[in-house]
């Protein structure tokens, strides 16, 4: 992934990124720290969960700059998530296209 990814392709690119990274499990890659964690798939449910926790505190303080920081990481945890569960980010359009 690089700068000059259009905006739309982002998520996609990080996904695929992601992907690669569990295929691959290349050394000193945070992704593949997640995956290959002792703690095993409960390592990023709990990221997931101070994540959460950190986004909501940054809505609570108005604090805009943090809540989009807080975001990205939260998002990211949630497609690192997908993919150890072999959920696609295609199933994930499809389940939000199915609620419109
Ligand atoms: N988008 C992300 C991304 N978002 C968050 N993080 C990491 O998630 C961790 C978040 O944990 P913490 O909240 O504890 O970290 P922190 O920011 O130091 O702590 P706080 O200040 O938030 O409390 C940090 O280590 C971040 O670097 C990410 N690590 C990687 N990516 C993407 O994944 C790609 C592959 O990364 P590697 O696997 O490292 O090659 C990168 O190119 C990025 O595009």
């Amino acid at each position: 992934m690089d700068a000059d990814t259009p905006t739309d392709e982002v998520l996609d690119e990080l996904f695929s990124t992601i992907e690669s990274r569990k295929a691959e499990l290349p050394e000193d890659s945070y992704t593949t720290s997640l995956f290959t964690h002792e703690k095993g798939e409960n390592y990023v449910l709990e990221k997931l969960g101070e994540e959460t926790t950190e986004t909501i505190l940054a809505a609570k303080d108005d604090d805009i700059d943090e809540l989009r920081y807080e975001s990205a990481d939260l998002v990211y945890h949630l497609l690192v998530l997908l993919s150890m569960k072999d959920v696609s980010l295609d199933e994930l359009r499809e389940e939000l296209k199915s609620r419109f």
